[in-house]
């Protein structure tokens, strides 16, 4: 693989990045994986049949590692590139000199039913309906446009180059074979093989059309003809729009912000068990040209119980639904806790590896698969777990029978080990911690399973767990609050960190603690760049890593709730903002925000920051409409 820099994290500065900047890239998703678009047309990264299986398309993390175009021969800038409206499927207009493009990008799902059948208060049809089918559609809407198509996979992220053969006659189809899979283009165009790519170009004038279509599906099914493949775009559509209309966004100025945040999380939905992966991308670095890159393409249970806290607030209660079946399914760990992530279809290990062939984005090394965070011990899990079962139940208003076992098991984990230090939310490779907010969390666990308890009538446990619960709290109380007042990152230090926030989102602290008030402003004033939040300072944790990281999007929203449950909207209000004002062009958020460049890094998009952008913009509508939280 071509390394495209000079030594790692150096680029020459006289050539600008081949890498587009990740804020950049468009998101699609069939809810069995993701693909992101380059503004040029280019797929970047596709991973099938299923978000943790090898790219064929790896552009992302080495220019050599396989793409996939289609756009204006000669031309990289789009004049415009939107969603369409309510969807996951992506519009690029062109202009070149002698005329104008469109183009429609759709991975498909679907049937759903005609829009005049949508019914926000029933169940949307079965929605495993992935076609495993990405379709690309253009038309010269005036004058000529030269249409080029380039495919060229590159199977098991970049290791083994296409073999391509033309299926049928006409050059219309071919088939690209590597490391055990074969995928199917199929095109209206008339294709030439030139190694390990197949490449067309045709000019079209006002009016006409023209589509391609990779599919990956049992049989290899590709559409018939072009009105077929223009028909799976609009059935794409459909199944978005269906999905959305179930959902209770308010009429607010931050409609369309939600909106896009529910379809980027449904996005990242593996439907056939419910479960979510963190981002669908690996190895987007957290430091230009560093090393903190991790795979995210897994269901870690913290982001995917914070994901359906987030969806219930929207009214998308299905998605909790399936996703309790999942975790009332995976395999606990020997003394009956859940691991702290899974694979998304249950997979306990996860094993890390470097792929060290990839140059990585932009040169930032290793590109990692697996996520050796999966053995560590976060004891933050129970509570995050639990608290999503207490809102599923009180929501549906019952408590499946089958979950009851589990909040035991997790109710007596926490009990036995919230004393322990542990890797914190942050997942810290460094020393085990008497994290606070690891603490905090296990409070949180005994405090919802004493509850739970309480609606199951179960007068045995509920005390028990109440008043495990209220030790936590002392404890943390006692040793987690520096003599400022303000919660600190872990029981050996002063040091801050944001995660100290939950305090508020998990209703830890009253509003008008002083000690929340202390710790908010502390983060606001002492834990920020240009105003966005750090998670910590990584030069006063030992998190096991190198170098500085941007700002973390999920601790600046949750400063923003954090602000809102002290009373102090307009500064709430001012910061969520500022944070919307540095959503990418599609209204999307990675992990991390550089608050000096302005550029976003790390995984892209990520479940984290769109739920927390949701958990803030309820926050504040909430205390704008009561005047209180
Ligand atoms: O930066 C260190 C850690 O980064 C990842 O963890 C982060 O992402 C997780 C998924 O969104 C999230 O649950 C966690 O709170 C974040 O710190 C990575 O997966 C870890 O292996 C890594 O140590």
């Amino acid at each position: 693989m071509s390394t495209g820099h000079d030594g790692p994290g150096r680029f020459s500065s006289a050539a600008p990045s081949p890498f587009p900047p990740i804020e950049e890239y468009a998101y699609l998703s069939d809810c069995h994986t993701g693909a992101l678009l380059a503004p040029d047309g280019s797929v970047d990264w596709l991973c099938v049949p299923r978000f943790d299986a090898p790219s064929i398309f790896g552009s992302l993390l080495d220019r050599e590692a396989g793409t996939f175009r289609l756009g204006p021969d000669n031309i990289d800038h789009p004049t415009s590139r939107h969603y369409t409206p309510g969807t996951n499927v992506l519009e690029t207009t062109w202009r070149t000199k002698s005329g104008w493009l469109l183009v429609r990008d759709a991975l498909v799902i679907g049937p759903a039913p005609p829009d005049d059948e949508i019914n926000p208060h029933t169940r949307p049809p079965v929605d495993d309906d992935a076609h495993h089918l990405l379709v690309r559609t253009a038309h010269c809407l005036e004058g000529t446009v030269a249409v080029q198509l380039i495919c060229e996979p590159v199977f098991g992220y970049g290791h083994t180059p296409a073999e391509w053969t033309m299926t049928g006659p006409q050059r219309h189809a071919a088939d690209a074979t590597g490391a055990g899979l074969t995928v199917r283009l199929a095109t209206d165009l008339t294709l030439g093989i030139e190694g390990g790519r197949v490449r067309a170009r045709h000019l079209l004038s006002t009016g006409e059309h023209a589509w391609c279509a990779l599919s990956w599906a049992a049989g290899l099914a590709v559409p018939a003809d072009g009105d077929h493949a223009r028909a799976l775009v609009d059935t794409t559509c459909r199944y978005w729009r269906t999905w959305l209309a179930q959902a209770r966004i308010p009429d607010h100025r931050w409609r369309d912000p939600l909106q896009r945040s529910a379809l980027a999380i449904k996005g990242l939905t593996y439907v056939p068990t419910g479960a979510t992966v963190a981002a669908p991308t690996t190895s987007l670095p957290e430091t230009p040209g560093g090393a903190r890159n991790w795979d995210y393409r897994y269901t870690w249970m913290r982001d995917t119980t914070f994901t359906l806290r987030a969806l219930h607030w929207l009214d998308l209660d299905w998605e909790a639904e399936e996703f309790m079946q999942f975790i009332a399914d995976v395999q606990p760990t020997e003394d009956g806790s859940l691991q702290i992530m899974y694979g998304i279809d249950g997979r306990r290990e996860l094993t890390e590896t470097e792929l060290p062939d990839l140059s990585g984005y932009a040169g930032a090394r290793p590109v990692r698969v697996g996520n050796a965070a999966y053995s560590q011990r976060q004891n933050d899990v129970y509570g995050a777990v639990l608290d999503s079962i207490l809102l599923h139940t009180r929501r549906s208003q019952r408590l499946p029978r089958r979950l009851w076992p589990l909040v035991v098991s997790q109710a007596e984990a926490a009990t036995r080990i919230w004393t322990q230090p542990d890797q914190g939310i942050w997942e810290a490779r460094g020393e085990p911690r008497h994290y606070v907010s690891s603490k905090l969390m296990c409070w949180v666990a005994l405090d919802r399973a004493a509850k739970l308890a309480v609606l199951r009538g179960d007068a045995d446990r509920a005390p028990t767990w109440a008043h495990t619960a209220e030790q936590i709290r002392d404890d943390i109380l006692t040793h987690g609050v520096t003599t400022d007042g303000v919660l600190r990152q872990h029981y050996d230090t002063d040091a801050l960190d944001a995660s100290t926030l939950l305090a508020a989102n998990f209703r830890f602290l009253p509003g008008d603690d002083k000690r929340l008030a202390a710790t908010v402003n502390a983060i606001a004033e002492d834990l920020t760049e240009n105003g966005f939040v750090l998670r910590y300072r990584t030069d006063q944790t030992d998190d096991g890593q190198h170098g500085k990281e941007g700002t973390f999007l999920i601790c600046s929203f949750w400063l923003v709730s954090a602000l809102a449950h002290i009373g102090e909207l307009q500064r709430a209000r001012d910061l969520m903002e500022r944070l919307l004002r540095v959503k990418s062009p599609l209204g999307l958020y990675a992990e991390e925000y550089d608050a000096h460049t302005g550029r976003h890094l790390g995984n892209f998009p990520q479940a984290f920051s769109h739920l927390a952008l949701i958990g803030a913009a309820e926050s504040i509508i909430l205390a704008e409409r009561t005047g209180e939280l």
